[in-house]
């Protein structure tokens, strides 16, 4: 009869003659950060690297409150990608001070940077960033992202020359996220720079995040895009229930607002404007989770919890 050691070591596989390691030798894993002010299109990027909407993005800045990863998994890479809210110098309000701590502990526990700027346009918040990323050790990709924006491509190498000499890139790569130029080279060059690691999850996985994190998000993403300047900062979407039943999804998603003139605005003209945005969230969610979905929007009031560090942990912004 086996020991209890024999049926152990069979188990997990372990000191067995002819045992076969599940990875190559040269199989890569780690954790890469995309930092950079508001707006440079960090989520943007994200989404085009997955090959799958996953951030949420808008022309607004400040789009992205959570830290959530991103996991890419090709040619025995394993890149899990930290997105991060753009790193600003403003902190009037809590939720301010939340996306800094977030945006800063991002550059701890990575393996490689993605320093992200948009063409050539560079402002005091960029430079808060490379100051930030002249104190770290790690390599760091500048990502000059927008190139399909800049007219004079000729403007670019000085541009990047500058910057080189006030920090020096492991490698610089000029993309366009949203037309998804030059991705694969920066998969590789990411790759080059990551250790030598099995993979830290299953290879179809992309996030970290549970569907009802990234439903809450879609229904965010629609609001943010529907309203563009009106929008409130101090804004925020909780799922109120998420149950399969049968092929269908069914989701409630309560949006809340610190303000009587905002519910309104929200909700807009005969509910116009909440049935539009409930509409478009459905389609992404339909498509991000690959079933039908039964969507129902609610906007409530609930004073003044941007600016309240307590309200904020219950919302579960706490655990940056
Ligand atoms: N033309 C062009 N626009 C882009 C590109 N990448 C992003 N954008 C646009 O830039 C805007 C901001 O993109 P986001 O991805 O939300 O930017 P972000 O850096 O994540 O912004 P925060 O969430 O505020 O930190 C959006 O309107 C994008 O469509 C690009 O390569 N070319």
């Amino acid at each position: 009869m086996a020991s209890n050691d024999d049926v152990i070591s069979n188990f997990f596989g372990q000191g067995g003659a002819g045992d076969q390691p599940a990875w190559p030798a040269d199989y890569r894993c780690g954790y890469v950060s995309i930092v950079g002010r508001p707006n440079v299109g960090k989520s943007t990027l994200l989404n085009h690297i997955l090959g799958q909407k996953l951030a949420i993005t808008s022309r607004k800045p400040q789009t992205t409150r959570h830290r959530m990863l991103g996991i890419v998994t090709r040619d025995n890479v394993q890149a899990i990608y930290v997105d991060t809210p753009g790193i600003h110098g403003q902190e009037r309000k809590a939720i301010n001070r939340y996306m800094n701590r977030a945006a800063s502990s991002a550059l701890k526990d990575v393996d490689v940077v993605l320093f992200v700027v948009d063409g050539l346009k560079w402002s005091p918040d960029d430079e808060l960033v490379l100051e930030k990323l002249q104190k770290i050790s790690l390599p760091v990709l500048l990502v000059i992202n927008k190139v399909d924006t800049v007219e004079d491509k000729a403007a670019l190498l000085p541009h990047i020359e500058q910057l080189t000499q006030r920090l020096p890139f492991a490698e610089v790569v000029p993309v366009s996220a949203l037309k998804g130029h030059n991705l694969d080279r920066l998969h590789d060059a990411v790759g080059q720079r990551l250790p030598f690691s099995p993979p830290f999850y299953d290879e179809d996985q992309i996030t970290d995040r549970s569907q009802r994190f990234l439903a809450a998000e879609m229904v965010r993403e629609k609001i943010m895009r529907q309203l563009g300047e009106e929008v409130p900062y101090e804004l925020t979407v909780e799922i109120e229930e998420f149950k399969q039943e049968g092929r269908l999804l069914r989701i409630s998603a309560c949006i809340l607002v610190e303000r009587e003139g905002q519910k309104k605005i929200v909700i807009g003209d005969n509910g116009q404007r909440l049935k539009l945005i409930g509409t478009e969230a459905r389609i992404d969610m339909e498509k991000l989770f690959g079933s039908k979905i039964m969507l129902s929007l609610w906007v409530k009031i609930k004073g003044g919890w941007s600016d309240d560090e307590r309200a904020l942990k219950s919302l579960g912004y706490g655990d940056a």
